[in-house]
């Protein structure tokens, strides 16, 4: 095993720097709260930081563990909790990492320390990746966790990369390393402590250098995207423009490298698409065509090879026109409106093969609203109490029998049908509040 002084070389800490050590009571933290203090003349000030989460029952015996083998080893020591009642319903494991490390920040700041370790090894270091791997494998994310970053003003450091668990382990028991076991990790309805406790210890087996390989190829991931990570920022600032992107820039690049600047430059703009989906804007910014992609409460359009992020029209409830808002409509007008190149702010229609169409209201026709409902035409308008002249003289632009447009409905909400998540095909329609003048 490499000596403290091997594993701090990397980081060039000066004498003097002081050291918040992150310790939870488990071997790990405890192994490094005593590499730390064992460094032959302590040449850094240490205070031990330990955040009681009141998540199970052996809490309190913890923290009691890591107050005394700190005041054993001279270390002072801060502890913070975290009230049962701020624990969140869900989502609690995700909760307590952040509340944790808000308290980590909140100690070196008291006591002035420019540095906070944690002790993750190699071990925490392949199950990331795994578990990375197979949630998303997003290749930012394969190379695990980070040995060094600044988080907050703040160097966060975690020395022990390169050791495995086993290393720690052997260490703790040949000095009389005091720690208790967290018993959440035996627990299997965590995916994570699954990989742990079945998948990781198979691996192990069938290659007994799966940390070190991992190791490498965190390293060789993080090289390789730092070398990479100016060619790409030029790439995503050629294409940028104010409102999304003009893809003509970098068509002639492989498909790889585009599907890595359409990643920086939608990280940059928008809410995360899913891959299939970054996939399906790809393959639409390669041709000349036209798609919209919902996503959360906007449109990114596709146009022509540029991709421009819209805000999606507010969703309201049907309703009649007002008189003063009655869209005067001609035949010839709303033809040629329906045959318009789409604006920004549009109503949104599933494709379909069947062309739009201008005419008056058919048996079978439906609104399609925004709650993904249908509704004949015909039951709205006795609901809205439309007077059966009007029915058979006004104008619908429709689809087969899926109506886009209505003359005396509000536009601001019919077809707003589209899959929040994201990838049903859509075209765009323009029909502005205004509507059209008679001729
Ligand atoms: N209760 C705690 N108080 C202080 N430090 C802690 C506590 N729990 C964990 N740590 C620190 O964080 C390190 C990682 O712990 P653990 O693997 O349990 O974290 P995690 O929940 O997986 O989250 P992450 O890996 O993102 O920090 C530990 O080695 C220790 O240094």
């Amino acid at each position: 095993m490499e000596s403290m002084q091997q594993l701090l070389a990397p980081f060039h800490l000066a004498p003097g720097t002081k050291i918040v050590v992150a310790v939870s009571g488990g071997v790990d933290s405890m192994v490094l709260l005593t590499l730390l203090a064992r460094l032959p003349g302590r040449p850094y000030p240490l205070t031990v930081a330990h955040f009681n989460h009141q998540l199970r029952a052996e809490s309190a015996a913890e923290a009691a563990l890591v107050q005394a083998y700190a005041t054993r080893l001279g270390v002072p020591v801060q502890t913070g909790s975290w009230p049962v009642a701020a624990h969140p319903a869900t989502g609690v494991e995700a909760a307590a990492r952040q509340a944790r490390y808000a308290f980590l920040h909140r100690v070196a700041q008291d006591v002035g320390a420019t540095v906070i370790m944690t002790a993750h090894h190699a071990d925490d270091q392949a199950e990331t990746v795994l578990f990375r791997l197979a949630r998303s494998g997003a290749s930012a994310a394969m190379s695990g966790i980070s040995p060094a970053r600044l988080s907050a003003g703040v160097r966060l450091l975690r020395p022990l990369l390169p050791l495995s668990k086993a290393e720690l382990r052997a260490y703790a028991e040949s000095h009389q390393v005091p720690s208790m076991e967290d018993a959440s990790n035996a627990n299997q309805h965590f995916s994570r402590n699954h990989l742990r406790a079945a998948v990781m210890p198979a691996l192990k087996q069938e290659n007994p250098g799966l940390l070190t390989h991992v190791t490498r190829f965190t390293t060789e991931q993080r090289g390789l995207l730092a070398l990479a990570q100016p060619a790409l920022n030029q790439l995503v600032a050629s294409v940028q423009t104010p409102t999304g992107a003009d893809w003509r820039g970098v068509m002639d690049q492989p498909a790889a490298v585009q599907a890595l600047v359409l990643q920086r430059v939608l990280a940059a703009s928008g809410p995360r698409l899913a891959w299939a989906t970054q996939q399906q804007v790809l393959t639409a910014l390669a041709t000349t065509g036209r798609r919209l992609f919902a996503v959360g409460q906007r449109h990114l359009i596709v146009a022509n090879h540029t991709l421009t992020w819209a805000a999606a029209a507010v969703a309201a409830a049907p309703r009649l026109l007002r008189p003063g808002e009655w869209h005067q409509l001609s035949a010839t007008m709303a033809l040629a409106l329906a045959q318009a190149a789409p604006p920004a702010t549009a109503w949104v229609v599933p494709v379909s093969a069947e062309p739009l169409v201008l005419r008056h209201r058919q048996p079978g026709d439906r609104l399609h609203l925004a709650d993904g409902h249908h509704q004949l035409l015909r039951r709205w308008f006795i609901n809205h109490k439309v007077p059966a002249a009007q029915r058979a003289s006004w104008w619908v632009i429709a689809h087969g029998h899926a109506v886009v447009w209505c003359q005396g409905i509000a536009p601001a909400q019919l077809f707003q049908r589209v899959d929040t998540d994201i990838l049903q095909p859509v075209i765009a329609c323009r029909l502005t509040d205004e509507g059209v003048s008679d001729e």
